[in-house]
């Protein structure tokens, strides 16, 4: 499924009307039809009371266009229909104007809004959110923004056509005021903005519709964000989400990650980063510690295999030489390094992360997560080093501020953007963490994932998913299947886990161990 932006909904709209020859009041008519069988379908699924009014406001735009080809057709089914124009109706042009034209003829109810004059909502079930579309640029001027406030004040549910009125298409940031949908339809393909937070959580039930535009033209036209369920993993990534096994395989088919995690205040982080690497169906795993945690570590996770480091009995990584780490790596298949590793060496992590791509296997995946992030973040250099075997980062969006040199809100601002930029220019994986995880390849793909839920969002859980990413790199997947994978199925565990619980706010990373 893919995700646009506004330019680029324009651009597959102007193909599809000026290349194939679609006549865009033909686009108009399936989105307006679309839009009232949302409208239909919600007011069933949640026990509407549709013999009371449906008020549809109408923007001056195709946006309100296609409200109105829905006020015809749910005047078809025989509902209350009421039409509230944001501005004279006078205004519309194209389109908008010749359905307007139709609701006159057919004697529809409308009323144009102004200030001491706005629809009877007591007298109606649901509205219509017709304002405006992809064609909007900043926050919602006058009388528009009046009329969002009163909607949203109304208690009624909204279903908004294409996207809430007031959202930013292209980044998920809300302006005030921003339309509270109870369900969005949006046209031919969901919009970034209605996948990213804040804009997620003010479209509601989001659904993409198809109004006749072809896939291929986004296939051919460089689109390059999808939207990351099962059919994605399957199709797009060849890999199979139920990890399903052939009879004849061995540990060694499934790969040896080398995890370097864990400080004396921090030792869970390794302890769940390695189970998790087991739980997600290593062949091996090792797990390299500081020398002096190894005696209280040993056998409280018996496949574990437990590797000390030197570390001048510190209990942490400062006394660590990476060279020692990377002898280690040298007959593993992925290393990941990162949860808990505390203090950098000699307050210079950088240097010590150097000193260890040096050394280790060229063609070796690494996944850096956590502090190795941060001990990169604070040295000189901002390059990756050029190696043959993939790097796969995952940050959450404190330390994408820190890697980008631009800060936490910049980061969440537009996380797409964000996490793609960073991967494009440093040729390497970002897994940019947090409410729909956006993975972003070198090469400009980029996937948001579905799963997941805010129990997740507790210390620990982005130990279980390095450790479940570091399997699927150790098994031989590319860079991009084995971040989408992980991210993938760590929601679905997630997701089961505090279905089991009934409980959100209880989830344990320990808890998706034991549904993975
Ligand atoms: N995707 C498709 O192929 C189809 C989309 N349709 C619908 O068309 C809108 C986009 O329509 P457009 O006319 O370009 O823009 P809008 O309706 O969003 O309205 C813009 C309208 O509002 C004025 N305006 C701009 N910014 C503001 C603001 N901040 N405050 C107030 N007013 C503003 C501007 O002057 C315009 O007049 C898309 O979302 C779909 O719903 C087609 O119907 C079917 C094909
Ligand atoms: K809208």
């Amino acid at each position: 499924m893919y995700i646009v932006t506004a330019a680029e909904m324009r651009r597959l709209d102007a193909e599809a009307i000026g290349t194939l020859g679609i006549p865009s009041v033909v686009l108009m008519e399936n989105a307006g039809k679309a839009l009232a069988d949302t409208v239909a379908s919600y007011a069933a699924r949640h026990g509407i009371d549709t013999s009371k009014r449906i008020v549809i406001l109408a923007g001056k735009g195709n946006n309100g266009g296609d409200g109105l080809v829905a006020a015809r057709h749910l005047n078809e089914l025989g509902w209350q229909i009421e039409v509230w124009y944001a501005e004279s109706p006078d205004r519309m042009v194209g389109d908008a104007a010749l359905q307007r034209t139709i609701i006159c003829r057919l004697g529809i109810a409308e009323r144009i809004f102004s200030e001491g004059s706005e629809p009877d909502w007591s007298g109606a079930c649901c509205i219509v959110d017709a304002l405006l579309g992809t064609g909007t640029g900043g926050a919602p001027r006058e009388p528009y923004a009046a009329l969002i406030r009163a909607a949203n004040a109304s208690g009624l549910p909204i279903v908004a056509a294409d996207i809430p009125s007031g959202l930013d298409a292209d980044t998920g940031q809300v302006y005030d005021p921003c339309i509270r949908a109870a369900a969005t339809v949006s046209f031919a393909f969901l919009k970034r903005g209605l996948v990213q937070f804040p804009g997620a959580g003010y479209a509601g039930e989001s659904q993409a519709v198809p109004i006749g535009i072809p896939a291929v033209l986004a296939q051919q036209g460089d689109i390059n964000v999808r939207y990351l369920n099962e059919d994605m993993l399957r199709q797009c990534l060849g890999v199979d989400p139920h990890l399903s096994r052939q009879e004849d395989t061995h540990k060694g088919t499934y790969g040896h990650v080398l995890i370097a995690a864990g400080s004396r205040a921090m030792s869970g982080a390794g302890l769940l980063s390695a189970t998790a690497a087991l739980r997600a169906g290593a062949g091996l795993v090792t797990w390299a510690v500081p020398g002096s945690l190894a005696g209280p570590l040993t056998g409280v996770r018996p496949e574990l295999m437990l590797m000390p480091l030197d570390d001048s009995d510190s209990g942490d990584w400062s006394h660590v030489e990476p060279e020692a780490l990377a002898s280690l790596a040298a007959d593993r298949n992925a290393l990941v390094i990162g949860p808990g590793l505390g203090a950098a060496p000699g307050g210079d992590g950088a240097s010590w992360l150097e000193r260890l791509w040096r050394e280790l296997p060229e063609e070796l995946p690494v996944l850096l997560d956590a502090d190795a992030l941060n001990w990169f973040a604070a040295g000189d250099s901002v390059t990756w080093p050029e190696r043959s075997g993939p790097i796969v980062i995952t940050p959450h969006p404190g330390e994408m501020g820190r890697l980008a040199g631009t800060g936490t809100s910049q980061v969440q601002q537009d996380r797409i953007k964000s996490a793609g930029d960073y991967a494009r220019q440093h040729g390497i994986t970002v897994v940019l963490k947090g409410a729909r995880t956006v993975i972003a390849c070198p090469d400009g793909r980029i996937y948001i994932n579905s799963t997941g839920n805010p129990g997740m969002a507790t210390g620990g859980m982005g130990d279980v998913l390095s450790g479940m990413i570091g399997t699927y790199l150790a098994a031989g997947k590319d860079a991009a299947s084995a971040a989408a994978l992980g991210v993938y199925l760590h929601g679905v565990a997630g997701d089961r886990a505090a279905a089991r619980r009934r409980s959100a706010a209880s989830l344990l990373p320990s808890d998706l161990l034991e549904e993975l």
